[in-house]
């Protein structure tokens, strides 16, 4: 049994068999119903964790989802006295197909543009189905057959609890595996913004969309469950209540875990449930004062935790597991690296205009391979503006820049890191809860064996394994390379600002690179910091790395760099060693003010 079940998984398995469990063990026929139907819901929220509590991308619009699965079933069952398990196929098409059109056009809004957005498409299929004669409008589709399996009817309360059970645990399985794996560890990162995740090579856009599919596809499962479950369906359960319902589960429960979604589905169905039943016999009146009771929980609850139920649970009874490192696993495929003293960068007069702003004029410099090269200059000198040139965040306006010979011209960042130049980040951007080693893994997005697409197939069941000993064998590796090997399993939030950085730089490394950029390394850092930091750089330089960096402390700048070169207003102002740059008239009149 341990071969299959690890002591992670040991805990939710016996939970889970309990679960399944309880018809058996007499539980009275209200339950089973009642449970149904928070597996129902947990299946929706799910998805729902997925999409808002772990990417951070609102939706108010599962709901229709869950009845578009739901009609598509009906519909096909009760018109052409198809299989329901035709009926599933057909929902979980229709459902992934309209769930791509929509993620494709709202998955790049951002803001609060996207949840409203969620509202108009919820709102719209809501009114389809009540609206649609074929699908019986207003008052929806009866008659909908049990679901079978050869001889086998789901036709009882305790079969199709069974049924609605084993499917949750089966999505749960899939929804975490998919969140160990690399495309996982992207979607985690999500939340704090698209610029590092695609500085790793991941394409986000794509991303959002292939969560925002798979969070319908939950939906469309659910209603398919639900429709042969009831054997009746009609629009009222599709609406928007119900998709701030599905919402509200994920918050109550914990957003960002998947444990979470059985929580906050599980309290609010019983929960809606018992105050119906109770409010009425107490107030001595009807009408549906349980949501106006909900609603005062509700922002009472989000006063004190915020963060959800589970989260809080897990603080209270539970103990941070760490997670079994990976075995060393083999290498994965490296670039071959350029020989010392090539020109790695040319950077040849680059240009950036924004309106009548020049903010780039003309710069020409190089880096070569086992150089430290660093870019200075007063404040609006154009470093910044630079360094996104080179980082392919922005596009040039003029001339041009070479890496290794070949333009990087109209790259994206993603497809220069995956040419060999890695970065980090002036105001660093881990993923603070992630840890140490998984945020290093993340360099090794595009360095598995499966493309990114296959990859998604192979992360929801399990198939990526040995790619994922590789990934974080690998960032294992980087991480003893700078000095963190000890610090594997902390959550990256807890480090000191100094290891942080060097985990960036970990992180980089990771994505292989020949050329290194450093965006303010030494910012916020306390002297034994810069000095770990300093003596970094310098074994990375001696292995042959290449490296960039801007720079604002000029004693890190003076004793660690071989070249500088330095900008003002936009220009080159001078250029040479660190002995020559301390003493050039221009930089001591326009850098140092002439003043030392
Ligand atoms: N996206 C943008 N749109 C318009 N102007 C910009 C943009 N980015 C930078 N600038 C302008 O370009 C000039 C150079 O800015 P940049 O951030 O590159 O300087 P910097 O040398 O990095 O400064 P700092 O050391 O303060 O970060 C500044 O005048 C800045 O206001």
């Amino acid at each position: 049994m341990t071969a299959f079940i690890s002591h992670r998984a040991a805990l939710p398995a016996l939970f889970f068999a309990i679960v399944l469990a309880l018809p058996q063990l007499g539980l009275p026929p209200f339950w089973v119903t009642l449970l149904s139907y928070v597996g129902l819901y947990a299946i929706v929220a799910l998805g729902l964790v997925l999409l808002t509590g772990v990417a951070g991308l609102i939706s108010f619009g599962q709901a229709a989802f869950v009845g578009m699965g739901a009609y598509t079933t009906a519909y096909l069952t009760t018109q052409f006295g198809l299989s329901p398990w035709i009926g599933l196929l057909a929902g979980i098409a229709l459902t992934a197909c309209s769930a791509f059109l929509i993620g494709s056009l709202t998955m790049r809004i951002s803001g609060h543009y996207l949840p409203l957005s969620t509202i108009a498409w919820g709102l719209s299929l809501y009114y389809l189905f009540g609206n649609l004669e074929m699908l019986g409008k207003h008052d929806g589709i009866n008659g909908i057959p049990v679901i079978t399996i050869g001889s086998v009817e789901f036709g009882n309360g305790a079969s199709m609890y069974l049924l609605i059970w084993v499917v949750l645990i089966l999505a749960l399985v899939s929804v975490v595996n998919f969140l160990d794996s690399r495309a996982g560890r992207a979607v985690r990162a999500l939340r704090f913004g698209t610029v590092m995740p695609e500085a790793m090579g991941v394409d986000t856009a794509r991303l959002k969309i292939v969560i925002f599919v798979y969070a319908a596809v939950l939906a469309g499962i659910s209603g398919w469950l639900y429709a042969h479950l009831q054997q009746a369906v009609n629009p009222t359960p599709f609406g928007l209540k119900y998709g701030i319902d599905y919402l509200l589960m994920v918050v109550v429960g914990g957003a960002g875990h998947v444990a979470g979604a059985i929580l906050g589905a599980g309290l609010l169905a019983v929960l809606s449930n018992f105050l119906q039943e109770w409010l009425p016999g107490v107030l001595g009146t009807g009408g549906n004062f349980e949501a106006i009771v909900f609603g005062i929980a509700l922002v009472i609850f989000l006063q004190f935790a915020n963060e959800g139920l589970w989260p809080r649970l897990q603080a209270r009874f539970g103990r941070r597991r760490p997670r079994p490192l990976p075995a060393d696993a083999a290498p994965l495929a490296q670039m071959a690296k350029p020989a010392r003293g090539e020109v790695i960068l040319d950077v040849e007069a680059a240009r950036k205009q924004f309106g009548g702003l020049v903010a780039v004029n003309n710069v020409s410099f190089s880096v070569k391979a086992g150089e430290i090269v660093g870019l200075i200059g007063p404040n609006g000198a154009g470093k910044s503006t630079t360094f996104n040139l080179v980082t392919g965040v922005l596009s040039v306006s003029s001339g041009k820049l070479l890496y290794r010979g070949q333009s990087l011209a109209g790259l994206s960042s993603r497809d220069i890191s995956s040419r060999g130049i890695a970065r980090t980040f002036q105001h660093v951007r881990l993923v603070p809860g992630m840890s140490v080693l998984e945020n290093a893994a993340m360099g090794a997005f595009r360095r598995g064996q499966f493309a990114p697409q296959r990859g998604i197939l192979a992360s929801l069941l399990r198939a990526n394994r040995s790619e994922e000993a590789r990934i974080l064998s690998e960032a294992r590796r980087q991480l003893e390379r700078v000095g963190l090997g000890d610090l594997v399993d902390r959550p990256a939030g807890s480090l000191a600002l100094g290891q942080q950085r060097i985990l960036e730089i970990a992180r980089a490394l990771c994505c292989d690179p020949a050329l290194l950029l450093l965006d303010e390394p030494a910012a916020g850092l306390r002297l034994k910091e810069k000095e770990a930091l300093a003596a970094l750089l310098d074994k990375l330089r001696g292995e042959g790395m290449a490296v960039l960096l801007v720079e604002h402390d000029m004693d890190f700048v003076m004793q660690l760099t071989d070249h500088i070169v330095v900008m003002e207003f936009g220009a080159k102002i001078a250029e040479g060693t660190p002995a020559q740059i301390q003493v050039h008239p221009a930089v001591l009149e326009a850098y140092l003010g002439g003043a030392q």
